[in-house]
């Protein structure tokens, strides 16, 4: 397949479409129709580790994706899609429901260290690419009342974990190890070299 000229990004995130613009790759949204189940997808089945958890919900988001462009019509190009969970151990925290089980996530990293997983996949019609990238972020202490007041904020719904690292929430980090970017959905340095594996140079 020639280098192509832009990507199809298969993601609602606006920041995996800003993180994505940040290292200049063109791409066009191919996003879900309504009969598609987002939810379906992002459920976690059994005791699945985190690890697994992740990768096997990009691969299933590519596949959604994938037989989307074919009935679209739409000329071929790679597709992108990532998947962000946050873990403490073996428990994933996936999105918050709600006030109240984001104020559980939000207390449960308040003082400890978490991981932040990130899987991200590359794919044509025949091929494709995925890679992993875990960071570790530590959280200080915080008090029920900043923890009420960020659930007002509105900012942990639709955030792995309850929070996001572009968010005030920024100011309760004492230490990550890893990659900002991928804690905020999309791995800039892994999802460039698999972009490099498909022609691209970045
Ligand atoms: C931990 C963390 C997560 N997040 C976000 C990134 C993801 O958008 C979200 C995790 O949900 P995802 O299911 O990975 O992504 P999404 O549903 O937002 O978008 P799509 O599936 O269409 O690609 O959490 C931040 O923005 N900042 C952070 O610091």
């Amino acid at each position: 397949m020639p280098r192509p000229d832009w990507i199809y990004l298969a993601s609602q995130s606006p920041r995996r479409a800003q993180l994505l613009t940040q290292i200049g790759v063109p791409h066009q949204l191919l996003l879900p129709g309504a009969d598609e189940d987002a939810e379906a997808i992002e459920a976690v089945i059994g005791n699945e580790a985190p690890a697994t958890y992740v990768q096997r919900v990009t691969r299933a988001k590519l596949d959604a994706a994938r037989r989307r462009l074919k009935a679209s019509g739409l000329p071929a190009a790679p597709i992108l899609c990532a998947d962000t969970t946050v873990a403490i151990g073996r428990r994933i925290l996936g999105k918050p429901q709600d006030a109240g089980q984001a104020h559980e996530m939000l207390a449960s990293l308040a003082g400890r260290e978490h991981r932040v997983l990130t899987a991200v996949a590359v794919g044509t019609a025949r091929r494709t690419e995925q890679a992993l990238h875990v960071s570790k972020v530590r959280f200080v202490p915080l008090s029920q009342r900043q923890i009420a007041d960020y659930v007002a904020s509105g900012e942990p719904m639709g955030k792995a974990g309850a929070y996001a690292i572009q968010s005030a929430a920024a100011a309760w980090i004492a230490h990550i190890s890893g990659s900002h970017s991928g804690i905020m959905g999309l791995p800039l340095h892994e999802t460039a070299t698999l972009l490099q594996a498909f022609g691209w140079k970045i």
